[in-house]
Protein backbone atom coordinates (compact mmCIF):
# COMPACT_ATOMS: atom_id res chain seq x y z
CA UNK A 1 0.00 0.00 0.00
CA UNK A 2 1.17 3.49 -1.09
CA UNK A 3 1.98 6.19 2.41
CA UNK A 4 -1.09 8.25 2.78
CA UNK A 5 -3.57 6.00 1.08
CA UNK A 6 -6.37 4.37 2.08
CA UNK A 7 -5.82 0.65 -0.05
CA UNK A 8 -6.68 -0.52 -3.92
CA UNK A 9 -9.95 -0.82 -4.92
CA UNK A 10 -10.09 -3.79 -7.58
CA UNK A 11 -13.60 -2.51 -9.53
CA UNK A 12 -14.66 -5.46 -11.33
CA UNK A 13 -17.11 -3.69 -14.02
CA UNK A 14 -17.29 0.23 -14.55
CA UNK A 15 -17.72 3.14 -12.17
CA UNK A 16 -18.77 6.45 -13.27
CA UNK A 17 -16.91 9.38 -13.27
CA UNK A 18 -17.72 11.25 -10.16
CA UNK A 19 -17.25 7.96 -8.35
CA UNK A 20 -13.96 7.18 -9.27
CA UNK A 21 -12.94 10.96 -8.69
CA UNK A 22 -15.20 10.74 -5.19
CA UNK A 23 -12.90 7.61 -4.35
CA UNK A 24 -9.47 9.01 -5.72
CA UNK A 25 -10.13 12.44 -3.29
CA UNK A 26 -11.05 9.89 -0.59
CA UNK A 27 -7.17 8.25 -0.63
CA UNK A 28 -8.31 4.77 -2.61
CA UNK A 29 -6.31 3.73 -5.41
CA UNK A 30 -8.68 2.46 -8.39
CA UNK A 31 -7.28 -0.73 -10.54
CA UNK A 32 -10.23 -0.87 -13.07
CA UNK A 33 -10.80 -4.62 -13.90
CA UNK A 34 -12.67 -5.46 -17.52
CA UNK A 35 -15.51 -8.44 -17.71
CA UNK A 36 -13.55 -10.61 -19.88
CA UNK A 37 -13.29 -14.28 -18.75
CA UNK A 38 -9.83 -15.15 -17.68
CA UNK A 39 -8.65 -11.57 -16.56
CA UNK A 40 -6.61 -11.36 -13.16
CA UNK A 41 -7.37 -8.89 -10.65
CA UNK A 42 -3.88 -8.43 -9.73
CA UNK A 43 -5.46 -8.59 -6.43
CA UNK A 44 -3.59 -10.59 -3.08
CA UNK A 45 -5.34 -11.17 -0.12
CA UNK A 46 -3.23 -9.08 2.74
CA UNK A 47 -2.61 -6.50 0.23
CA UNK A 48 -5.21 -4.10 1.82
CA UNK A 49 -7.01 -4.54 -1.00
CA UNK A 50 -10.87 -4.32 -1.32
CA UNK A 51 -12.57 -6.17 -4.80
CA UNK A 52 -15.58 -4.34 -5.59
CA UNK A 53 -18.28 -6.01 -7.84
CA UNK A 54 -20.58 -4.03 -9.85
CA UNK A 55 -23.07 -5.41 -10.94
CA UNK A 56 -24.59 -2.85 -12.81
CA UNK A 57 -24.32 -2.97 -16.61
CA UNK A 58 -23.75 -6.69 -16.04
CA UNK A 59 -24.82 -9.15 -18.78
CA UNK A 60 -25.39 -13.59 -18.24
CA UNK A 61 -20.98 -13.58 -19.31
CA UNK A 62 -19.51 -10.91 -17.02
CA UNK A 63 -21.35 -12.30 -14.42
CA UNK A 64 -20.31 -15.69 -14.85
CA UNK A 65 -16.55 -13.98 -14.78
CA UNK A 66 -17.39 -12.15 -11.96
CA UNK A 67 -18.63 -15.43 -9.56
CA UNK A 68 -15.32 -17.29 -11.03
CA UNK A 69 -13.29 -14.44 -9.66
CA UNK A 70 -14.86 -14.09 -6.35
CA UNK A 71 -14.77 -17.98 -5.62
CA UNK A 72 -10.63 -17.76 -6.29
CA UNK A 73 -9.94 -14.84 -4.58
CA UNK A 74 -12.48 -15.51 -1.24
CA UNK A 75 -9.66 -14.20 0.67
CA UNK A 76 -10.23 -10.80 -0.22
CA UNK A 77 -13.57 -8.49 0.87
CA UNK A 78 -16.12 -7.85 -1.81
CA UNK A 79 -18.38 -5.50 -1.79
CA UNK A 80 -21.34 -5.60 -4.14
CA UNK A 81 -22.71 -2.77 -6.13
CA UNK A 82 -26.43 -4.14 -7.19
CA UNK A 83 -29.15 -2.49 -9.01
CA UNK A 84 -33.00 -2.86 -9.18
CA UNK A 85 -33.07 -4.61 -12.16
CA UNK A 86 -30.07 -7.09 -11.54
CA UNK A 87 -31.46 -10.79 -11.93
CA UNK A 88 -31.23 -12.19 -8.59
CA UNK A 89 -32.26 -15.52 -8.91
CA UNK A 90 -29.66 -16.36 -11.90
CA UNK A 91 -27.59 -18.99 -9.95
CA UNK A 92 -24.29 -16.95 -11.07
CA UNK A 93 -26.10 -13.39 -10.04
CA UNK A 94 -26.83 -15.08 -6.51
CA UNK A 95 -23.46 -16.24 -5.78
CA UNK A 96 -21.93 -13.06 -6.62
CA UNK A 97 -24.88 -11.52 -3.78
CA UNK A 98 -24.02 -14.11 -1.68
CA UNK A 99 -20.57 -14.00 -1.39
CA UNK A 100 -20.19 -10.23 -0.97
CA UNK A 101 -19.35 -8.79 2.30
CA UNK A 102 -21.60 -5.83 1.55
CA UNK A 103 -23.94 -5.44 -1.06
CA UNK A 104 -24.49 -1.51 -1.84
CA UNK A 105 -28.02 -0.85 -3.80
CA UNK A 106 -27.56 1.55 -7.07
CA UNK A 107 -27.92 4.69 -7.56
CA UNK A 108 -24.56 4.48 -5.49
CA UNK A 109 -24.89 6.48 -2.12
CA UNK A 110 -20.76 7.59 -1.79
CA UNK A 111 -20.38 8.42 1.69
CA UNK A 112 -21.77 4.83 2.43
CA UNK A 113 -19.56 3.56 -0.23
CA UNK A 114 -16.53 4.82 1.39
CA UNK A 115 -17.74 3.71 4.51
CA UNK A 116 -17.95 0.24 3.53
CA UNK A 117 -14.66 0.47 1.90
CA UNK A 118 -12.77 1.53 4.74
CA UNK A 119 -14.32 -1.09 6.99
CA UNK A 120 -13.38 -3.77 4.60
CA UNK A 121 -9.94 -2.34 4.23
CA UNK A 122 -9.35 -2.31 7.60
CA UNK A 123 -10.48 -6.51 7.54
CA UNK A 124 -8.26 -6.96 4.55
CA UNK A 125 -5.25 -5.49 6.80
CA UNK A 126 -6.32 -7.65 10.19
CA UNK A 127 -6.82 -10.83 8.06
CA UNK A 128 -3.13 -10.32 6.82
CA UNK A 129 -2.46 -11.65 10.30
CA UNK A 130 -2.83 -15.14 9.72
CA UNK A 131 -5.43 -17.78 9.05
CA UNK A 132 -6.91 -18.34 12.72
CA UNK A 133 -9.79 -16.42 13.33
CA UNK A 134 -8.83 -15.21 16.34
CA UNK A 135 -5.75 -14.21 15.01
CA UNK A 136 -6.21 -10.73 16.05
CA UNK A 137 -7.60 -10.94 19.61
CA UNK A 138 -3.97 -11.35 20.89
CA UNK A 139 -4.27 -12.24 24.61
CA UNK A 140 -2.83 -15.12 27.10
CA UNK A 141 -3.68 -13.29 29.96
CA UNK A 142 -6.40 -15.97 32.07
CA UNK A 143 -9.42 -13.22 31.94
CA UNK A 144 -8.72 -13.37 27.74
CA UNK A 145 -8.38 -16.91 27.91
CA UNK A 146 -12.24 -17.08 29.80
CA UNK A 147 -12.88 -14.80 26.81
CA UNK A 148 -11.68 -16.45 23.94
CA UNK A 149 -13.31 -19.64 25.18
CA UNK A 150 -16.54 -18.00 25.73
CA UNK A 151 -16.28 -17.20 21.86
CA UNK A 152 -15.33 -20.46 20.58
CA UNK A 153 -18.66 -21.37 22.51
CA UNK A 154 -20.69 -18.82 21.08
CA UNK A 155 -19.75 -18.17 17.49
CA UNK A 156 -21.78 -21.47 16.39
CA UNK A 157 -25.01 -20.98 17.93
CA UNK A 158 -27.64 -19.28 16.19
CA UNK A 159 -28.55 -16.70 19.48
CA UNK A 160 -28.02 -13.52 19.93
CA UNK A 161 -24.93 -12.13 21.81
CA UNK A 162 -24.62 -8.88 23.61
CA UNK A 163 -21.03 -8.33 23.65
CA UNK A 164 -20.39 -5.19 27.18
CA UNK A 165 -17.50 -3.30 27.69
CA UNK A 166 -15.34 -0.45 28.25
CA UNK A 167 -14.29 1.59 24.74
CA UNK A 168 -11.61 0.29 22.93
CA UNK A 169 -11.55 -3.10 23.96
CA UNK A 170 -11.96 -4.73 21.35
CA UNK A 171 -15.79 -5.66 21.03
CA UNK A 172 -15.98 -5.19 17.01
CA UNK A 173 -13.17 -7.20 17.01
CA UNK A 174 -14.98 -10.02 18.91
CA UNK A 175 -17.91 -9.57 17.33
CA UNK A 176 -16.27 -10.34 13.63
CA UNK A 177 -14.47 -13.39 15.16
CA UNK A 178 -18.01 -14.51 16.86
CA UNK A 179 -18.97 -14.26 12.86
CA UNK A 180 -16.20 -15.59 10.81
CA UNK A 181 -16.44 -18.71 13.70
CA UNK A 182 -19.94 -19.31 12.83
CA UNK A 183 -21.64 -21.19 9.49
CA UNK A 184 -22.22 -18.17 8.41
CA UNK A 185 -18.90 -16.54 7.60
CA UNK A 186 -19.29 -16.81 3.86
CA UNK A 187 -22.11 -14.50 4.20
CA UNK A 188 -21.48 -10.50 4.86
CA UNK A 189 -20.40 -8.95 8.11
CA UNK A 190 -22.33 -5.58 8.99
CA UNK A 191 -21.01 -3.65 11.27
CA UNK A 192 -23.24 -0.51 12.15
CA UNK A 193 -22.73 2.25 14.37
CA UNK A 194 -26.43 3.51 16.06
CA UNK A 195 -25.06 5.98 17.37
CA UNK A 196 -23.47 7.45 14.37
CA UNK A 197 -27.08 7.33 12.32
CA UNK A 198 -28.60 10.26 11.68
CA UNK A 199 -31.62 10.42 14.19
CA UNK A 200 -34.38 11.29 11.11
CA UNK A 201 -32.83 8.58 8.69
CA UNK A 202 -32.64 5.29 11.81
CA UNK A 203 -35.45 3.88 10.37
CA UNK A 204 -34.63 3.78 6.78
CA UNK A 205 -30.88 2.77 7.24
CA UNK A 206 -31.50 -0.10 9.79
CA UNK A 207 -34.75 -1.51 7.49
CA UNK A 208 -34.52 0.38 4.06
CA UNK A 209 -36.79 1.99 2.33
CA UNK A 210 -39.54 2.30 -0.32
CA UNK A 211 -39.13 4.80 -3.39
CA UNK A 212 -41.67 7.95 -2.16
CA UNK A 213 -41.44 6.62 1.21
CA UNK A 214 -40.42 10.47 2.18
CA UNK A 215 -39.32 13.45 0.29
CA UNK A 216 -36.09 12.85 -1.07
CA UNK A 217 -36.46 8.98 -1.14
CA UNK A 218 -35.99 8.37 -5.25
CA UNK A 219 -34.73 4.98 -5.12
CA UNK A 220 -35.65 1.65 -2.81
CA UNK A 221 -33.03 1.09 -0.70
CA UNK A 222 -32.24 -1.82 0.98
CA UNK A 223 -31.04 -1.15 4.67
CA UNK A 224 -27.89 -2.31 6.43
CA UNK A 225 -29.59 -5.39 8.05
CA UNK A 226 -31.22 -6.61 4.81
CA UNK A 227 -27.81 -6.64 3.33
CA UNK A 228 -26.69 -8.53 6.28
CA UNK A 229 -28.87 -11.20 4.77
CA UNK A 230 -27.20 -14.45 5.23
CA UNK A 231 -25.15 -13.05 7.45
CA UNK A 232 -24.38 -11.17 10.50
CA UNK A 233 -25.30 -7.82 11.56
CA UNK A 234 -23.37 -6.11 14.49
CA UNK A 235 -25.48 -3.16 16.22
CA UNK A 236 -22.58 -1.27 17.77
CA UNK A 237 -23.68 1.13 20.67
CA UNK A 238 -26.99 -0.07 20.26
CA UNK A 239 -28.45 1.77 23.37
CA UNK A 240 -28.40 4.64 21.29
CA UNK A 241 -30.92 3.65 19.45
CA UNK A 242 -34.09 5.75 19.26
CA UNK A 243 -37.37 3.71 21.18
CA UNK A 244 -39.08 3.37 17.83
CA UNK A 245 -36.25 1.47 16.19
CA UNK A 246 -35.96 -0.19 19.34
CA UNK A 247 -39.43 -1.34 18.65
CA UNK A 248 -39.39 -2.44 15.18
CA UNK A 249 -35.80 -3.86 15.60
CA UNK A 250 -37.24 -6.22 18.56
CA UNK A 251 -40.48 -7.07 15.89
CA UNK A 252 -37.46 -7.95 13.42
CA UNK A 253 -35.97 -10.37 16.38
CA UNK A 254 -39.39 -11.93 17.17
CA UNK A 255 -41.02 -12.38 13.56
CA UNK A 256 -37.32 -13.04 11.61
CA UNK A 257 -38.94 -10.16 8.92
CA UNK A 258 -38.80 -6.69 8.61
CA UNK A 259 -40.81 -3.88 6.31
CA UNK A 260 -38.68 -1.26 4.61
CA UNK A 261 -40.52 2.60 5.55
CA UNK A 262 -43.25 3.08 3.18
CA UNK A 263 -44.08 -0.62 3.16
CA UNK A 264 -45.98 -2.73 4.60
CA UNK A 265 -44.70 -5.83 2.90
CA UNK A 266 -42.74 -7.81 5.56
CA UNK A 267 -39.53 -9.47 3.92
CA UNK A 268 -38.04 -12.50 5.88
CA UNK A 269 -34.49 -11.96 6.35
CA UNK A 270 -32.34 -14.21 7.66
CA UNK A 271 -29.33 -12.70 9.60
CA UNK A 272 -27.92 -13.32 13.60
CA UNK A 273 -27.86 -10.28 15.58
CA UNK A 274 -24.74 -9.23 17.73
CA UNK A 275 -24.91 -6.06 19.42
CA UNK A 276 -22.73 -4.43 22.06
CA UNK A 277 -22.72 -1.12 24.29
CA UNK A 278 -20.39 1.01 26.88
CA UNK A 279 -23.50 2.04 28.50
CA UNK A 280 -25.32 0.28 31.60
CA UNK A 281 -28.18 -0.98 29.30
CA UNK A 282 -29.79 -1.98 32.77
CA UNK A 283 -30.03 0.95 34.02
CA UNK A 284 -31.05 1.91 30.49
CA UNK A 285 -33.82 0.10 31.05
CA UNK A 286 -34.47 1.12 34.16
CA UNK A 287 -34.78 4.28 33.33
CA UNK A 288 -36.74 3.64 30.81
CA UNK A 289 -34.49 5.12 27.48
CA UNK A 290 -34.43 1.22 26.63
CA UNK A 291 -36.80 -1.70 26.41
CA UNK A 292 -36.53 -4.13 28.77
CA UNK A 293 -38.21 -6.81 26.26
CA UNK A 294 -35.64 -5.60 23.53
CA UNK A 295 -32.89 -6.08 26.20
CA UNK A 296 -33.92 -9.65 26.59
CA UNK A 297 -33.87 -10.72 23.32
CA UNK A 298 -30.38 -9.21 22.47
CA UNK A 299 -28.85 -9.98 26.29
CA UNK A 300 -29.27 -14.49 25.42
CA UNK A 301 -25.62 -14.76 25.53
CA UNK A 302 -23.17 -12.39 26.95
CA UNK A 303 -19.95 -11.59 26.13
CA UNK A 304 -17.80 -9.20 28.42
CA UNK A 305 -14.72 -7.59 26.88
CA UNK A 306 -12.34 -6.88 29.88
CA UNK A 307 -10.43 -3.86 30.33
CA UNK A 308 -7.01 -3.53 29.13
CA UNK A 309 -5.59 -2.51 32.81
CA UNK A 310 -7.18 -6.14 33.84
CA UNK A 311 -5.08 -8.24 31.43
CA UNK A 312 -2.02 -8.18 33.11
CA UNK A 313 0.85 -9.06 30.47
CA UNK A 314 -1.37 -9.02 27.96
CA UNK A 315 -0.25 -5.30 27.48
CA UNK A 316 3.24 -5.78 26.28
CA UNK A 317 2.28 -9.04 24.15
CA UNK A 318 0.02 -5.81 21.99
CA UNK A 319 2.51 -3.47 22.17
CA UNK A 320 4.19 -5.73 20.57
CA UNK A 321 1.76 -7.07 18.04
CA UNK A 322 0.92 -3.40 17.34
CA UNK A 323 4.50 -2.69 16.77
CA UNK A 324 5.70 -5.32 14.74
CA UNK A 325 2.31 -4.51 12.46
CA UNK A 326 3.68 -0.85 11.71
CA UNK A 327 6.92 -2.23 10.92
CA UNK A 328 5.34 -4.11 8.38
CA UNK A 329 4.33 -1.33 6.42
CA UNK A 330 6.67 1.44 7.86
CA UNK A 331 10.06 1.84 8.56
CA UNK A 332 10.71 2.28 12.44
CA UNK A 333 13.68 2.38 14.18
CA UNK A 334 12.27 0.69 17.57
CA UNK A 335 12.14 -2.82 17.56
CA UNK A 336 10.80 -3.61 20.93
CA UNK A 337 10.38 -1.91 23.98
CA UNK A 338 12.61 -0.52 27.36
CA UNK A 339 12.41 -1.92 30.58
CA UNK A 340 11.09 1.23 31.95
CA UNK A 341 8.50 1.51 29.07
CA UNK A 342 7.14 -1.84 30.32
CA UNK A 343 6.84 -1.09 34.03
CA UNK A 344 5.51 1.91 32.49
CA UNK A 345 2.78 0.20 30.37
CA UNK A 346 1.62 -2.20 32.91
CA UNK A 347 1.10 0.85 36.11
CA UNK A 348 -1.08 3.09 33.27
CA UNK A 349 -4.95 2.91 33.80
CA UNK A 350 -5.29 2.59 29.85
CA UNK A 351 -8.92 4.48 29.86
CA UNK A 352 -8.95 3.97 25.99
CA UNK A 353 -7.97 0.58 26.33
CA UNK A 354 -7.04 -1.70 23.28
CA UNK A 355 -7.54 1.23 21.00
CA UNK A 356 -5.10 3.92 23.28
CA UNK A 357 -2.46 1.22 23.43
CA UNK A 358 -2.35 1.08 19.19
CA UNK A 359 -2.16 4.78 18.80
CA UNK A 360 0.40 5.19 21.67
CA UNK A 361 2.30 2.30 20.26
CA UNK A 362 1.95 3.33 16.59
CA UNK A 363 2.70 7.26 17.54
CA UNK A 364 6.30 5.90 19.48
CA UNK A 365 7.25 3.73 16.59
CA UNK A 366 7.14 7.06 14.74
CA UNK A 367 8.55 9.19 17.19
CA UNK A 368 11.55 6.75 18.27
CA UNK A 369 15.23 7.52 17.84
CA UNK A 370 16.40 4.20 19.35
CA UNK A 371 15.57 0.69 18.72
CA UNK A 372 13.75 0.60 22.04
CA UNK A 373 10.85 2.52 22.65
CA UNK A 374 11.02 4.41 26.06
CA UNK A 375 8.03 5.92 28.52
CA UNK A 376 8.84 9.08 26.61
CA UNK A 377 8.53 8.03 23.11
CA UNK A 378 4.58 6.50 24.92
CA UNK A 379 4.15 10.01 26.40
CA UNK A 380 3.35 7.92 29.43
CA UNK A 381 5.93 9.94 31.67
CA UNK A 382 3.11 11.38 33.79
CA UNK A 383 1.16 8.69 35.10
CA UNK A 384 3.43 6.52 36.06
CA UNK A 385 5.47 9.65 38.18
CA UNK A 386 1.81 10.14 39.84
CA UNK A 387 1.18 6.44 40.62
CA UNK A 388 5.20 6.59 42.46
CA UNK A 389 4.37 9.78 44.27
CA UNK A 390 1.61 8.02 45.71
CA UNK A 391 2.25 4.64 46.97
CA UNK A 392 -1.15 4.75 48.35
CA UNK A 393 -2.73 5.16 44.89
CA UNK A 394 -0.89 2.14 43.63
CA UNK A 395 -1.70 -0.36 46.74
CA UNK A 396 -5.46 0.62 46.11
CA UNK A 397 -5.10 -0.31 42.11
CA UNK A 398 -3.52 -3.44 42.80
CA UNK A 399 -6.15 -4.51 45.10
CA UNK A 400 -8.40 -3.95 42.89
CA UNK A 401 -6.98 -5.12 40.26
CA UNK A 402 -6.44 -8.71 41.93
CA UNK A 403 -10.05 -8.62 42.98
CA UNK A 404 -11.54 -8.25 39.86
CA UNK A 405 -8.74 -11.28 38.27
CA UNK A 406 -9.44 -13.65 40.56
CA UNK A 407 -13.32 -13.01 40.16
CA UNK A 408 -13.17 -13.62 36.34
CA UNK A 409 -10.93 -16.59 37.14
CA UNK A 410 -13.66 -17.83 39.16
CA UNK A 411 -15.92 -17.58 37.44
CA UNK A 412 -17.95 -15.13 39.96
CA UNK A 413 -18.22 -17.42 42.21
CA UNK A 414 -17.87 -15.74 45.59
CA UNK A 415 -16.92 -18.45 47.23
CA UNK A 416 -14.36 -19.62 45.39
CA UNK A 417 -12.77 -16.31 44.82
CA UNK A 418 -12.66 -15.87 48.51
CA UNK A 419 -10.97 -19.17 49.28
CA UNK A 420 -8.54 -18.58 46.22
CA UNK A 421 -7.61 -15.20 47.85
CA UNK A 422 -7.58 -16.57 51.32
CA UNK A 423 -10.15 -13.97 52.43
CA UNK A 424 -13.62 -14.55 53.59
CA UNK A 425 -16.94 -13.98 51.50
CA UNK A 426 -17.90 -10.87 53.30
CA UNK A 427 -14.99 -9.51 53.23
CA UNK A 428 -15.09 -10.52 48.70
CA UNK A 429 -18.03 -8.87 48.96
CA UNK A 430 -16.38 -5.75 51.26
CA UNK A 431 -13.67 -5.42 48.23
CA UNK A 432 -16.30 -5.42 45.57
CA UNK A 433 -18.23 -2.46 47.43
CA UNK A 434 -15.09 -0.50 47.77
CA UNK A 435 -14.10 -0.30 44.54
CA UNK A 436 -17.62 -0.51 43.17
CA UNK A 437 -17.60 -3.37 41.01
CA UNK A 438 -20.44 -4.83 39.89
CA UNK A 439 -20.84 -8.18 39.35
CA UNK A 440 -23.76 -7.95 37.01
CA UNK A 441 -21.68 -5.66 34.41
CA UNK A 442 -18.62 -7.70 34.83
CA UNK A 443 -19.80 -10.98 33.79
N1 LIG B 1 -7.35 -8.54 21.48
C1 LIG B 1 -6.97 -7.70 20.49
N2 LIG B 1 -5.92 -8.00 19.74
C2 LIG B 1 -5.50 -7.15 18.78
N3 LIG B 1 -6.10 -5.97 18.47
C3 LIG B 1 -7.17 -5.63 19.19
C4 LIG B 1 -7.67 -6.48 20.24
N4 LIG B 1 -8.74 -5.88 20.78
C5 LIG B 1 -8.90 -4.72 20.13
N5 LIG B 1 -7.97 -4.55 19.17
C6 LIG B 1 -7.81 -3.38 18.29
O1 LIG B 1 -8.16 -2.24 19.09
C7 LIG B 1 -8.96 -1.31 18.36
C8 LIG B 1 -10.29 -1.11 19.05
O2 LIG B 1 -11.05 -2.31 18.95
P1 LIG B 1 -12.63 -2.29 18.69
O3 LIG B 1 -13.02 -1.25 17.70
O4 LIG B 1 -13.07 -3.70 18.43
O5 LIG B 1 -13.13 -1.82 20.14
P2 LIG B 1 -14.60 -1.52 20.64
O6 LIG B 1 -14.72 -2.08 22.02
O7 LIG B 1 -15.60 -1.98 19.62
O8 LIG B 1 -14.58 0.07 20.71
P3 LIG B 1 -15.84 1.11 20.80
O9 LIG B 1 -16.60 0.78 22.06
O10 LIG B 1 -15.17 2.45 20.91
O11 LIG B 1 -16.65 0.92 19.56
C9 LIG B 1 -9.08 -1.89 16.95
O12 LIG B 1 -8.06 -1.31 16.16
C10 LIG B 1 -8.83 -3.38 17.15
O13 LIG B 1 -8.30 -3.98 15.99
Amino acid sequence: MVNGSRGCVVWFGHPAEHERDILIRAGWQIRRVGTAIGVDTGAHQGDGVVALADMRHCDAPALASMDRLMAEHSGIPWIVLRAPETPAREPSAKRVLESGREILMAPVDMPRLLEALRRAGNAARQDVTGGDHLAEMVGRSPVMVTTVASVHKFAPVELPVLITGETGTGKEVAAAALHRMSARRAGPFVPINCGALAPNLVQSELFGHERGAFTGANMRRIGHIESAAGGTVFLDEVGDLPLEAQTNLLRFLQEGSLERVGSSQPISIDVRVLAATHVDLEKAVAQGSFREDLYYRLNVLRLHMPPLRERGGDVELLAQHFLDHFREQHCSYARGFSSAARRAMRSYSWPGNVRELLNRVQRAAVVAEDALIGPADLDLRTNVGMIHRSLGLARVAAERDAIVACLRESQFNISECARRLSISRVTVYRLCKKHQLQLEDMR
